[in-house]
């Protein structure tokens, strides 16, 4: 695939760039870890919907989230880019460190955040603009402002859609397929260059074949790119990722459920020879 320039790794806040530079990952040990979560509780106003969630993103990897239904896969995946301070009432506990830096201290700017870590959703969700436009929109939004045209076409080559496209780019991005809807939302959060990319559920709406394109395009940037997904397909997690964490929802004294982190590890032993029982029981069908 098109190499693009290497992230942007400066600091979150709102400060003037320059001092405490994050260092460059490239030159960090491989193993270190991109994110960490340490001890992460989200809140629904005072419903505890996910507690204490411990788990390292590795560097340019696939990490995936599976687990049953309401167990706060997603809930947990919004707290790595502070999406959820955009849910009123919503408010996460414990640690969550980018480069080192925990993103929700006061002076971090949550805009930056979501420039560095960025989100493709379950449904396509494409803008009623030119595709080109599409994926212009992110560049716009954060005053990207030089030689837009090229890194349209850079991020539109990374999401693999740059050939099927490159004839009619301005065409509505509305007119697209699912599957090359969704690859242009990929393309539209690549092309800011973000450093992490969250996906959650983003296979849902695809048939297989859009799906397997997807699925290999995530090899493809995980080159380049942290990629961490939530998916309910257990196949998927298998296919696409590096590490897996499986969630269950546990119920407590008083009949409340709470999503909790069961298992973190390598895929391969997660679904070979997982630790816990209950990872067992989920990876063979015997529950959820
Ligand atoms: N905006 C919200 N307000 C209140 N409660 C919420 C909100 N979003 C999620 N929850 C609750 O938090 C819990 C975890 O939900 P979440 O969507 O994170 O689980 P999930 O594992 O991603 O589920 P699914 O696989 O069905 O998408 C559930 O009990 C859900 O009802």
């Amino acid at each position: 695939m098109n190499q693009m320039t290497f992230p942007d790794h400066r600091p979150l806040t709102t400060a003037p760039q320059g001092a405490g530079l994050v260092p460059d990952p490239r030159q960090a040990p491989a193993a270190a870890p991109v994110m960490n979560l340490t001890d992460v509780s989200v809140f629904y106003g005072s419903y505890e919907a996910v507690r204490n969630t411990t788990m390292p993103v590795h560097t340019h990897q696939i990490t995936a989230m599976i687990g049953p239904s309401g167990c706060g896969k997603s809930t947990v995946l919004r707290s790595l880019n502070r999406m959820n301070d955009l849910i009123p009432g919503a408010r996460v506990a414990g640690g969550v460190t980018y480069h080192g830096q925990d993103i929700y201290e006061r002076d971090v700017d949550p805009i930056q955040v979501r420039r560095r870590i960025g989100m493709v959703f379950q449904k396509p969700n494409p803008f009623p603009k030119s595709i080109f436009d599409n994926v212009a929109y992110g560049l716009k939004v954060n005053q990207i402002r030089d030689d837009v045209a090229g890194r349209v076409e850079q991020a539109l080559r990374g999401a693999a859609l740059w050939d099927e496209v490159k004839d009619k780019l301005k065409t509505s991005g509305l007119a697209l397929s699912g599957g090359q809807q969704q690859r242009l939302c990929i393309a539209r959060t690549i092309a800011v260059q973000p450093d992490v990319i969250l996906m959650d559920e983003p296979c849902s709406a695809l048939d297989p074949i859009a799906t397997s394109k997807v699925e290999d395009l995530m090899h493809e940037l995980a080159g380049q790119f942290t990629i961490v997904i939530v998916t309910h397909n257990m196949q998927q997690a298998a296919r696409v990722s590096h590490h897996t964490a499986f969630f269950t929802a546990e119920v407590d004294a008083n009949g409340v459920r709470h999503g909790r982190l069961v298992e973190f590890s390598e895929t391969g032993r997660i679904f070979t020879n997982p630790v816990d029982k209950r990872t067992e029981d989920y990876i063979t069908g015997r529950f959820g």
